[in-house]
């Protein structure tokens, strides 16, 4: 853990990923406590609050080509890292974010430098020795 500050494209890597596609996406269902107002809408007391985490992620005023995997979108133009706008998109808010973020931020950045450190990623060849195109595919989530 050391070389993290070494390594900024890890970090980039990693926000992407969870960018691209949250884990949970529509995050964890949370209940209101109390009446609320939220921009004009009412909110009784005991309703179902569900964050659309993917919406946020995929929000193209903050993250333009929402669709398009680039982990350069978190560099500058000299390679260091912007600041992090992303923490609330992969784990969450106030007292309900999740518990588990420090040892699960440390964890998986140690897994992605170590993988890529290790292996080389190609894509499959086809019988003619032609790359096959991959096609990345991903169920919809929700946690209950
Ligand atoms: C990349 C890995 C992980 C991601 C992206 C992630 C993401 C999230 C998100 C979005 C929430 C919902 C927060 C909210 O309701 O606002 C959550 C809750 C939670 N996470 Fe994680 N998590 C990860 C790893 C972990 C790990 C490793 C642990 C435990 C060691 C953990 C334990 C929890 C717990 C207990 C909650 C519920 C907290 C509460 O409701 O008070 N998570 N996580």
């Amino acid at each position: 853990m050391d070389d993290r500050p070494s390594l900024p494209y890890i970090d980039a890597i990693f926000r992407e990923t969870l960018r691209y596609s949250p884990i949970a996406p529509l995050s964890v269902p949370h209940v209101a406590v109390n009446d609320d107002v939220y921009n004009g809408y009412h909110i009784p007391k005991g309703s179902l609050l569900l964050a659309n985490l993917w919406s946020m992620a995929h929000d193209e005023s903050r993250y333009p080509n929402p669709d398009t995997f680039l982990p350069e979108r978190f560099l500058n133009d000299d390679g260091s890292l912007k600041p992090d706008d992303t923490e609330h998109i992969k784990f969450g808010f106030g007292r309900r974010i999740c518990v588990g973020r420090h040892f699960a931020d440390t964890s998986v950045w140690a897994v992605i430098a170590k993988v890529l450190a290790a292996f080389k990623f190609l894509k499959p060849l086809d019988e003619h020795g032609v790359e096959i195109p991959v096609e990345p595919v991903f169920s919809a989530g929700i946690v209950v």
